[in-house]
């Protein structure tokens, strides 16, 4: 059995920035050692190689673009992230949506670079959608949810549902991870019930006064 896994968005937080980034990663390091659940950080672009070097914990690009090198002024391609140590990306988050086109192409590049895959999706059929692709993960997260504090696990658990079962009939082998105010144990517990592989999450972690106390709560349902 696969173990859960956490990932964590820090976006672009000054708390997910600079030492309050390692803060935060040293204690994802320490949790997931502690206790065997794969916990995965998903910083800036500017912090990603720093963090890839010092942590042994999954480091994730927030974002990709389907360009190779070349004259591609401002784009991320798949072998920039490699190079400076990402094991995956986001594609399509809420915050940095993207055209089919563009997911497409993020995604192929991303394979082609062995790069773990996770494409964001905002209801259930963009999860279906996504899920045809075939990317490592798919991540549900109601936007209207993001940032706000009120956990999908509690404020919407048939989206979750319905996505588990969208992704499992378009390909079995694509895992979901629910994401929204996601920000205990307890929201951990039922998104795993639900038969989500885990969560993504960000302020929960990357805005609190005890990250570590949080993550520890975090995985104490797992
Ligand atoms: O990437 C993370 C998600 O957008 C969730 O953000 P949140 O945990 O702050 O609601």
């Amino acid at each position: 059995m696969t173990s859960p896994f956490i990932l964590i968005n820090f976006k672009t937080y000054r708390e997910g920035t600079g030492h309050s980034a390692d803060r935060i990663a040293r204690a994802a390091q320490a949790v997931m050692e502690d206790t065997g659940v794969e916990i995965g950080i998903a910083p800036s672009f500017t912090e990603l190689r720093r963090m890839a070097k010092h942590y042994t914990i999954p480091v994730f690009a927030q974002h990709i673009d389907g360009v190779d090198a070349g004259a591609h002024t401002g784009r991320i391609p798949a072998y920039m992230l490699t190079m400076a140590g990402a094991s995956g990306t986001l594609i399509n988050h809420s915050e940095r949506r993207l055209t089919l086109a563009e997911i497409e192409a993020g995604l192929a590049a991303a394979e082609s670079a062995k790069l773990q895959t996770v494409i964001c999706t905002n209801n259930i059929r963009a999860t279906a959608g996504a899920a045809a692709l075939g990317p490592s993960y798919v991540a549900i997260e109601p936007p209207e949810l993001i940032g706000s504090g009120i956990s999908v696990a509690t404020a919407d658990p048939g989206i979750i549902e319905g996505s588990v079962r969208a992704a499992e009939e378009k390909n079995p082998s694509v895992k979901v991870l629910a994401g929204a105010g996601i920000h205990s144990g307890k929201c951990v517990r039922i998104a795993l019930d639900l038969g989500c592989t885990g969560v993504l999450l960000a302020s929960g972690v990357v805005k609190a006064d005890d990250p570590e106390a949080v993550l520890r709560d975090l995985v104490s349902r797992c």
